[in-house]
């Protein structure tokens, strides 16, 4: 299917393109209020992920409600562990929490490596019916955690500031740590590779907790895993977002990736100077800029696009955008990325 918009995708290749492509990471399922209506009509965040044909739903609505150049799949980050055998739940208003944490090689023997098509079905089904409904309007972005992120959520066991216990694992024990960051780097790239032979045009790996490690444990026990992902991955554009990783800049220039995502605490010509001319940078107008009004809103996004200007560029915001965000002033963004370039 030939794409009618295919922006996203020449931005992230190095390309020539008419406008700068945009597009918001968590677009699908936070700020608009034609989610919450379907969230409302399942019994929570799970049976929606679970249903094709609803998550395909709210997968398109933020392209027809916002006019964003991409898509992105409506799923979660932490499907992996529960391919992988260890489940998860959704508390309303605190978010993931495990029954069964893995801390011990006892619990380690207890995980398999996913098998993307069969233990992700739903994922894919969800895809291939996006794909269709799309009719090649704009690409269909998939996307996984990062290792060390998925690392820390199934050690910790839930959200945490401080993933203490799973950094005291890299310290306690890192024989463990690097055997079951292999296993969801081994599940990850069957599920990336599933997820593109139904149909996403590009994929994202969200590292969410990349800013919690110093700069040695980092590469050790977070890019050494990305990397092989990156390698693994040769049939679409690959993007690799690490929140926090100011200091992992220059070696994740060095990334078999086409884009590097940039969080809003990264100065854009520092980053520029540090990634290199051979990467796209994708990012990066801090996520509060949005509670402003909308002059303040379009002040923002024009000061951000001048700063990328004349370099390989996708407009997102430096993180997911917060729940109670106006769409309104999404809008707003968007739509001034659009007329600025
Ligand atoms: C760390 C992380 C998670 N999930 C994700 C990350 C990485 C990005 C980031 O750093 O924000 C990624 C994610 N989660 C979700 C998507 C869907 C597509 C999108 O909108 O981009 C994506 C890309 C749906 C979701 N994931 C979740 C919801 C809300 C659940 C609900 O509707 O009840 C949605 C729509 C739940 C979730 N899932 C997670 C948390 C911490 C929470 C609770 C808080 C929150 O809402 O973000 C783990």
């Amino acid at each position: 299917m030939q794409l009618k918009n295919d922006l996203l995708l020449r931005a992230a290749r190095g390309e020539k393109t008419e406008r700068t492509p945009v597009w918001l990471m968590r677009q699908a399922g936070r700020i608009l209020p034609e989610y919450r209506a379907v969230r409302e009509s399942v019994s929570g965040f799970i049976e929606l992920a679970q249903t094709p044909e609803l998550a395909a739903e709210v997968t398109i609505q933020p392209v027809d409600i916002l006019d964003v150049d991409a898509a992105i799949i409506f799923s979660d980050i932490l499907v992996i562990p529960e391919a992988m055998g260890l489940p998860y739940e959704m508390i309303e208003k605190r978010g993931p929490w495990f029954p069964n944490t893995v801390r011990s090689n006892s619990d380690l023997k207890k995980l398999r490596v996913a098998d993307g098509d069969y233990d992700l079905k739903y994922v894919i089904d969800a895809i291939q019916i996006t794909k269709k409904a799309l009719n090649g309007r704009v690409p269909l972005i998939g996307f996984a955690g990062a290792p060390w992120t998925i690392f820390a959520y199934m050690v910790e066991g839930s959200g945490s500031k401080t993933f203490s216990k799973s950094r005291e694992m890299l310290y306690r024990d890192p024989v463990f740590s690097q055997k079951l960051l292999q296993l969801i780097t081994d599940s990850t790239i069957n599920y990336l590779k599933a997820q593109i032979r139904s149909g996403v045009d590009l994929v994202q790996i969200f590292d969410s907790w990349a800013g919690i490690l110093g700069p040695k444990q980092y590469k050790e026990f977070s890019l050494n895993y990305i990397s092989q992902i990156c390698d693994a991955i040769t049939e679409v554009p690959v993007t690799v977002f690490a929140k926090g990783a100011f200091f992992a800049r220059e070696e994740m220039g060095q990334l078999n990736c086409e884009t590097i995502g940039l969080d809003w605490n990264m100065g854009i010509a520092e980053s520029r100077r540090l990634i290199g001319s051979s990467k796209t940078l994708q990012g990066n107008l801090d996520p509060a800029a949005l509670y402003g009004n909308p002059d303040q809103v379009r002040a923002a996004t024009i000061e951000m696009m001048e700063q990328f200007r004349g370099t390989r560029h996708i407009a997102n915001l430096g993180h997911g955008v917060y729940p109670d965000i106006d769409p309104e002033m999404v809008k707003i963004f968007i739509q001034t990325v659009k007329e600025f370039s």
